[in-house]
């Protein structure tokens, strides 16, 4: 076979709610998910070519248990068929080798699953050749990741606040994969499926130049369906008042220079999420409460990153000191992390014509 062409798809990871801002905030941080596709001539008239689609994972994320290789499994290729199928396109329309090389860790609060389904439904989009716009493909995005926060940060890039529109009831879309496994439901499912449009609404914020991401990475998984089950579905009035008042001055105390740290720190406070989830993340209790910038200098404000159980630190120097204290906390439960300094990028998803 002669491939027609090469293309190059590169997604960057995600850190959302960054505290109060719970299913609001997301900001694209500098580990990237990239796809390395050949697209081959097709040697004969067929009405898919799902079974010559060759799904490879290398670098950091090879290996990873349980992620198939099936492309009506894989989260990124059953993305993509999913963006087909609602365009009447039933599989992918020329062999494929697709080699994923997936740094950003799955199952810890850094939008992997955010930046797989992004990656999917570029994928479709260019295998389809479909010409949709990043605010049409963010629709195909929310129809199956409904918190608007990880994805929209990987499209667009940047620090950002995004909200979804109310969907109607005969509104569906595949759910996240694990709920759509258990269902055993079929793309076909989708098939002719119009998605409603402009689903997602977000804006890009300011983000002082001085804040670097600290991550610190628990060597366990927390699976975000899970991590929302536990969630209340009702909450006292004084948290959502709580939260909603920190939010409104974390946004703009991110995008002031010099940042002032008791404020940032005071306004990445939460109520709404990060309580609940202590049960599943041994020592997060101890670090948010103890972990401060009176007590770490250069640090900002410390929270979960989106459901965990990665720690995000915003900070302006002093990285060492302040992510050995919270290694440390979590050695006190046994677990093991892993550090990465990352920066906020601007820059969201490309897609590209590989040279
Ligand atoms: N690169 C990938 N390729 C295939 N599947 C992936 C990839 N990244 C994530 N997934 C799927 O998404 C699941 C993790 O999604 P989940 O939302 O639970 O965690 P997360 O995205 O890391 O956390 P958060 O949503 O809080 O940022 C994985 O178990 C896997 O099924
Ligand atoms: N806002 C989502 C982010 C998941 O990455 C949550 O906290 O469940």
């Amino acid at each position: 076979m002669t491939y027609s062409r090469k293309l190059k798809i590169t997604v960057p990871c995600s850190s959302s709610n960054i505290g109060p801002g719970f299913d609001v905030l997301g900001v694209t941080l500098s580990l990237y998910l990239t796809l390395d596709i050949s697209i081959f001539e097709p040697s004969s008239v067929k009405e898919n070519y799902n079974t010559e689609v060759v799904l490879t994972y290398s670098g950091e994320g090879k290996g990873k248990d349980g992620v198939p290789l099936s492309v009506e499994k894989n989260l990124i290729t059953k993305t993509a068929l999913y963006v087909l199928a609602c365009n009447n396109i039933y599989g992918f329309t020329a062999p494929m080798t697709i080699n994923v090389d997936n740094p950003i860790p799955m199952g810890r609060g850094l939008g992997s699953s955010g930046a797989a389904v992004v990656a999917g439904v570029m994928l479709g989009n260019v295998s389809g050749n479909l010409g949709l716009t990043k605010d049409r493909m963010l629709d195909y995005c929310l129809m199956i990741e409904r918190h608007p926060d990880n994805v929209t940060a990987a499209l667009m890039g940047g620090f950002i606040a995004s909200y979804l529109r109310e969907l109607n009831t005969d509104d569906t879309g595949i759910p996240h994969s694990e709920e759509l496994e258990k269902k055993n439901d079929t793309i076909n499912k989708f098939s002719s499926q119009i998605v409603p449009e402009r689903i997602g609404h977000y804006i890009k914020l300011n983000w002082a130049k001085e804040i670097k991401a600290i991550t610190i990475i628990p060597q366990f998984e927390v699976s975000t369906a899970e991590a929302r089950e536990i969630l209340p579905n009702d909450y006292n009035k004084n948290d959502v008042v709580f939260n909603l008042q920190r939010l409104a001055v974390l946004i703009m105390a991110l995008s002031q220079s010099p940042p002032d740290a008791d404020l940032i720190c005071q306004a990445m406070q939460d109520k709404v999420h990060q309580p609940y989830r202590k049960q599943l993340i041994p020592g997060l209790s101890e670090i948010i409460t103890n972990v401060k910038p009176t007590t770490h200098p250069g640090l900002l404000g410390i929270c979960l990153s989106g459901a965990g159980p990665t720690i995000l630190a915003l900070a302006t120097h002093n990285f060492d000191n302040i992510s050995k204290t919270v290694i440390d906390m979590f050695a006190k439960e046994n677990i093991e992390t892993v550090v990465k300094v990352l920066d906020v990028v601007e820059d969201g998803a490309q897609g590209c014509r590989a040279l």
